[in-house]
């Protein structure tokens, strides 16, 4: 598999207030390579949705948004890249799903008409179009798709919606998508069925893909490899089933209790290799995170090395 997608000290700062910043993202380097999945993973404010959009070219437009570093897609360097560029990666290359369809979706355009747009111009002339919006929301999972195109968002559900956002995502045929908490506010079983769904288009299609959760058991069952990322820094990187079979990193420690704790819950895992939960088992119940004594560990995993040890 060749690279396709390579991200060299990425740094991010956002304007806070008037005068203020915040370094939203510091030192990130991370890869992909084509037509594999990849994971980040990290709690609320760690810096994986600003990653994942400086990847899709999605921060806020504002000269005070600050990024240095390199994101190099398909061999071109993207920092610094004025709004063409930028524009036409968005607009054939990356797809990015969110978590909140509706933020996304035009409330006063049909369905299939969304779908349209997003085909890329020198596919979207011809009568076949019509056909491929509908070939496309098939994709994505979703049935009775003739009558679907004609409807608007509100009249969706929030799984159909999200399905749609795929839908869009596909239709340019991008070479990745970048799916940001796609499934968080959806309730456990529909959540399932659109990671099912998002797991058979992309091998279908041969997509690379970025899946950005906070959720550790959603981006184990749908990943290759995994970045873990804490205030803003990449703290542990790997291989998903080494990461999940040997956390170097306490914070990735904590990060997998808390997963026990989802099934505590009765919250259905999605696959979690026997070996990982066999290595819960012999965890003490969820503890607060030594930032300390963690810091500034910067481990990668597989490399030997037992969980205990770290
Ligand atoms: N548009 C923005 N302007 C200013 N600060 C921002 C902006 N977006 C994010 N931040 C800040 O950047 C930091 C990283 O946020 P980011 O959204 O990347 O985290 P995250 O890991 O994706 O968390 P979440 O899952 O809650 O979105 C946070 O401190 C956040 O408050």
């Amino acid at each position: 598999m060749s690279e396709l997608l390579r991200v060299t000290n990425l740094a991010v700062r956002l304007p806070t207030g008037v005068r203020g910043e915040i370094e939203a993202v510091k030192d990130v380097s991370l890869s992909v390579r084509r037509g594999e999945r990849v994971g980040i993973v990290g709690e609320s404010g760690s810096g994986k949705s600003v990653t994942g959009r400086s990847i899709a070219g999605l921060l806020p437009a504002s000269p005070r948004v600050k990024v240095t570093g390199s994101i190099e897609f398909d061999g071109q360097e993207l920092v610094g890249a004025g709004p063409r560029a930028w524009q036409k990666i968005r607009a054939s290359k990356v797809g990015m799903i969110f978590q909140d369809p509706l933020t996304f979706l035009n409330p006063v355009m049909r369905i299939g008409r969304q779908v349209e747009e997003s085909i890329p111009a020198g596919r979207a002339r011809s009568r076949e179009v019509n056909a491929e919006v509908l070939e496309f929301l098939s994709l994505a999972g979703l049935d009775n798709v003739a009558g679907l195109a004609q409807r608007f968002p509100h009249e969706l559900s929030g799984g159909m919606r999200q399905r749609v956002l795929i839908a869009i995502a596909i239709a340019k045929r991008p070479e990745l998508i970048v799916a940001d908490e796609p499934t968080t506010a959806l309730d456990a079983t529909v959540q399932q069925r659109v990671l099912r769904t998002l797991d058979e288009t992309v091998s279908e299609l041969g997509t690379s893909l970025i899946l950005i959760s906070h959720d550790l058991a959603v981006v184990a069952s749908m990943t290759d490899r995994i970045y873990v990322m804490y205030g803003g820094r990449v703290v542990e990187s790997g291989p998903t089933t080494d990461v999940l079979n040997s956390p170097q990193h306490p914070y990735t420690q904590v990060l997998l209790r808390s997963v026990r704790s989802l099934t505590d819950d009765g919250v259905e895992l999605y696959s979690i290799p026997p070996s990982f939960r066999a290595w819960l088992e012999d965890q003490p119940s969820a503890s607060a995170f030594d930032e300390e004594a963690a810091w500034p560990v910067n481990a990668t995993s597989g490399k030997g090395g037992s969980p205990d040890a770290a």
